[in-house]
């Protein structure tokens, strides 16, 4: 339940903004700045009362910006600034002002993703068994873009000790992070990404907080735990990825299968640590992380055991991806949608937000150096060549004007 803050309305002295406290979940001290004309123009919209704060107490302290991300701001600004176009393209009630996605999604039905015992790939060429898991992988990122694996390699204590580390740099209060990790990460202020700034309503609004990390730039960490766990798990992430794709690689029967070995090194790869608090009173109206694809060849994702990682099925219903404590999953990126001339599938995922559990993931993106050059290695190709550059730049700039990725489309022949 959010209230506004305890300090007495002094009609002399009328605030401009007061504090929205988050009572229920944080106590009195997890608070948000609200402009005084959002309050009132949330009342004037005939928004349900649960968007509202209920009480009108003030305060004139200074905003203390060192709590969770102010992300309730940033729903009633959204609300604030809906308009009946953004309503229709987004599916919001005309009734009710709220999203009226399906709100059952959260619980749909569990999928189980083909699970495959990558332990197989180390017998001798040609060995049955090692054919047959070669061709349960090639399979997966066909029909599915994502599989999980069992058996991968990757030591447990390698993903504990990242799970602690990645837990630790997200008990740094807001502002810290905000800073760019400050002390612990020292990487810049764009390595930290909350919500979505570019967001201009509520469906294109991340439950969410993010570290975002070039591994090029480990070595400026300077808490040594986190930086040797991060190096550690890179080192180990940017094998098993090439493992990967030099079997889907064959599969095709591609040449010059030492494309990715050349491309793609550790440093050229990228980590992003996901928190995704709970969300007790939009969870059925936000996500925890927007419907997107990846940019990059293949990643590799460890999640917690909280769920809500879905992903897009061929005929457009979302699945949820069941966690399993003793696997990772695999999901093909755009560039190897692009490189396999679209016979491996880069599929949407996205993750819906928890009213009450607190989530943690973390994705390792495979990818290419900047001035990689992905060519279909298919003849037709059905997309140009471009570099990987070049796509991101352009997925900057499509985020930026429309609020959303358009993707691989945008380079079809
Ligand atoms: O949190 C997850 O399970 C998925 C994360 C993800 O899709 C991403 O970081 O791109
Ligand atoms: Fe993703």
């Amino acid at each position: 339940m959010v209230k506004l803050c305890s300090a007495p309305w002094n009609s002399r002295c009328p605030p401009t903004r007061i504090y929205v406290y988050d009572m229920i979940r944080y106590g009195p001290c997890t608070r948000t700045l609200m402009d005084l004309g959002t309050i009132s123009a949330l009342k004037g919209l005939h928004i349900p009362s649960k968007f509202i704060p209920t009480s009108t107490m003030t305060t004139t302290e200074a905003y203390d910006p060192c709590f969770e991300p102010p992300f309730e701001l940033i729903i009633s600004t959204l609300l604030q600034n809906h308009s009946p176009e953004i309503d229709n393209n987004h599916k919001l009630s005309p009734t009710n002002q709220t999203l009226m996605y399906e709100k059952q999604d959260y619980n749909c039905k569990f999928t189980v993703l083909p699970l495959v015992d990558i332990s197989h790939l180390g017998l001798e060429e040609g060995h049955p068994m090692r054919e047959e898991c070669e061709r349960e992988i090639a399979w997966a990122a066909k029909d599915w873009g994502f599989f999980q694996i069992v058996n991968h390699g990757i030591p447990r204590q390698v993903l504990e000790q990242m799970k602690g580390e990645q837990e630790k740099v997200f008990r740094q209060p807001f502002c810290v992070k905000r800073a760019g990790g400050g002390k612990l990460l020292n990487l810049g202020e764009e390595c930290y990404r909350w919500g979505n700034p570019t967001a201009t309503c509520l469906r294109q609004m991340s439950w969410s907080e993010a570290f975002h990390i070039p591994i090029n730039d480990i070595s400026r960490i300077e808490d040594e735990s986190l930086r040797s766990a991060i190096e550690i798990f890179a080192a180990v992430a940017t094998n098993l990825a090439e493992k990967i794709v030099e079997v889907l690689a064959a599969n095709l029967r591609a040449e010059g299968t030492d494309y990715f070995r050349v491309n793609c090194t550790r440093d050229s790869c990228y980590l992003r640590m996901n928190r995704y608090p709970p969300c007790p009173n939009f969870s059925s109206e936000v996500f925890g992380l927007m419907p997107h694809t990846d940019s990059d060849f293949l990643a590799i994702v460890c999640q917690d055991s909280v769920g809500g990682l879905q992903l897009m099925k061929d005929d457009g219903t979302w699945a949820s991806v069941s966690p399993n404590p003793n696997a990772l999953v695999i999901n093909v990126g755009d560039l190897l949608q692009a490189w396999s001339n679209g016979v491996y599938k880069s599929v949407k995922h996205r993750v819906m937000a928890s009213a009450k559990e607190e989530r943690h993931s973390m994705a390792f993106f495979y990818c290419p150096k900047s001035n990689t050059v992905i060519k279909s290695c298919i003849n037709p190709s059905i997309y140009r060549n471009f570099s990987f550059l070049e796509y991101r730049l352009q997925v900057q700039k499509d985020v930026k004007a429309t609020g959303d990725k358009v993707g691989l489309s945008r380079f079809l022949l």
